[in-house]
């Protein structure tokens, strides 16, 4: 798989070029296999091989890897756990669901919770995106399923986006449909990767883009024929 270059970096594990290459193929030797660390909380599991230096962290929470308390706090503990593992130079996030990456914020978590719960979920939420956005490591979603609202976000706020071509896979901050308005740091982040045009344009009509017109739009440089990658 082929990424493209970004404007962020300055740090030491990012690679010295500017477009970088990552190899997924199985392990096929014991010295390999001893390489491998693995890790499950019950909504994410982690798998970092020493030898490439990469992570993949797979959500796997049934049915739609909604962003629940419970998630988000995984999600960073995981996140930090990989920060700290200086073999680690860079973290794929992908789900291990079928047909969904993230359904995005989960929509239980705002319904009649009290204020001090809503505040800890909201603090959340915000963690997530500061501490994926800030990650020393290379990022990168690979979207193998449909990613709206807060799903398109956690991709946004990676470094690169892979997404399978699928037409039943969406992906976009579509708030809009839903009758609330993305907050200003999800337009931000929005606007970081496709420009205000586009973004403007999208979070108006609450728009959900396939992954070849996302890609025409510039929300990446690759996108994987599999439904599966
Ligand atoms: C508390 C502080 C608040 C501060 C307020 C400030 C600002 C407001 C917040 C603004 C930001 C919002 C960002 C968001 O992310 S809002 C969430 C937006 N997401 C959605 O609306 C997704 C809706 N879901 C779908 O479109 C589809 O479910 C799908 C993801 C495309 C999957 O479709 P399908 O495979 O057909 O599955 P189902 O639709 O049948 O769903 C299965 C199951 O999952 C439940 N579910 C779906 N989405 C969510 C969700 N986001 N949270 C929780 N649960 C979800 C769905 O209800 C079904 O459940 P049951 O099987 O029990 O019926």
């Amino acid at each position: 798989m082929g990424f493209g270059t970004v404007s962020r970096g300055g740090s030491s594990r990012w690679p010295d070029q500017r477009l970088c290459t990552v190899e997924m193929g199985p392990p096929c030797h014991t010295s390999c296999l001893s390489r491998r660390k693995s890790s499950s909380s019950p909504k994410i599991k982690v798998d970092l091989d020493s030898s490439t230096g990469i992570a993949v962290m797979k959500f796997q929470s049934p049915p739609v890897n909604s962003l629940s308390l419970d998630f988000l706090t995984e999600f960073c503990i995981s996140l930090e756990k990989l920060e700290m593992d200086r073999s680690c130079r860079g973290v794929v996030v992908t789900s291990a669901l079928p047909k969904i990456f993230s359904a995005g914020l989960d929509i239980m978590e705002m319904y009649g919770k009290s204020p001090e719960r809503c505040g800890e979920f909201w603090k959340a939420v915000q963690e997530m995106w500061l501490k994926l956005y800030g990650s020393n490591m290379v990022t990168i979603a690979a979207i193998n399923g449909s990613s709206p609202a807060g799903g398109c976000l956690m991709a946004l706020t990676c470094d690169y986006r892979i997404m399978a071509e699928n037409p039943r896979y969406g992906i976009g901050l579509n708030e809009t449909q839903l009758g609330i308005v993305a907050p200003f740091w999800f337009k931000d982040t929005m606007v970081n990767t496709v420009g205000h045009r586009t973004t403007e344009l999208a979070l108006e009509l609450g728009l959900l883009y396939s992954a070849p017109d996302a890609l025409r739009l510039a929300w990446w440089t690759s996108w994987c024929r599999r439904t599966r990658c």
